[in-house]
């Protein structure tokens, strides 16, 4: 279970949090949909959810016990149970980096660059990447093949939870489609729970056991607790 209580949250303490007191909880195998208006904080909560951004109040629950030890992120231990996808793969894909070795970035970066001949190429072929473009880097390759090889990259660890915030905003409604679809196989297969930021309502319900609205997520009041 991943509980967030009362999380406010922000950039800088002399200006008003950008989230506040909201709460929000995405049970095991479960796809909350989360929707809201533009400069809510969605994002930011999103970031909070998946261990990025640490919280200046509230408290996070992992499967029960309270992620603590934060600094600007929660401990590397704790992050590897979560796959993040952005919405603008070009700010979050290394342009030095093949999108093979853009794939491998966690496995190389957690010790396992043995495993990385037994899992890039089939999770690139799962999301739709041919072999010829894995030796391609960003800068010459679409936003949408960009965005498919970010979706291997947040699998490659076989995280438990998926953070996507607004992952196919950009793209157009087959890719759309085939990206859900493939983190859909991905849930299906593993049990993996989902938090998915979006704007579309449509999509949203669609993909989602659950769409919550940013209204229902917080709640008016003075932060509670401090973050650990
Ligand atoms: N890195 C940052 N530094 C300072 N302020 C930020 C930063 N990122 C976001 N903010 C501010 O925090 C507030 C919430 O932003 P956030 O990106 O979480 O909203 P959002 O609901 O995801 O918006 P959108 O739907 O437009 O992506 C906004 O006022 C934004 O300007």
């Amino acid at each position: 279970m991943l509980e967030l209580r009362d999380i406010t949250a922000g950039y800088d303490r002399r200006s008003a949090p950008a989230v506040r007191n909201a709460s929000l909880t995405v049970a095991p195998g479960e796809a909350v949909g989360l929707l809201g208006p533009s400069g809510c904080g969605k994002s930011t909560l999103a970031r909070v959810a998946a261990l990025l951004h640490r919280p200046d109040a509230g408290t996070l629950l992992l499967d029960g016990t309270l992620v603590r030890h934060w600094r600007h992120r929660a401990p590397r231990a704790l992050r590897t149970s979560f796959g993040v996808v952005f919405q603008q793969p070009r700010l979050s894909a290394d342009p030095r980096l093949t999108l093979a070795d853009l794939i491998a970035e966690p496995l190389r970066a957690t010790g396992r660059r043995d495993t990385v001949p037994a899992r890039v190429p089939g999770l690139a072929s799962t999301v739709g990447l041919t072999p010829d473009l894995l030796t391609r880097r960003p800068h010459e390759v679409s936003d949408g093949q960009l965005q498919r090889a970010c979706l291997a990259r947040a699998l490659v660890l076989r995280p438990r939870w998926l953070v996507c915030d607004e992952m196919t905003a950009m793209l157009d409604a087959s890719t759309t489609a085939a990206l859900v679809a493939v983190v859909e196989e991905y849930r299906t297969e593993t049990g993996a729970g989902l938090l998915a930021v979006g704007h579309d309502r449509t999509l949203l319900d669609r993909w989602c056991d659950r769409t919550v609205h940013w209204n229902e997520v917080t709640a008016p009041g003075e932060p509670t607790a401090g973050a650990s």
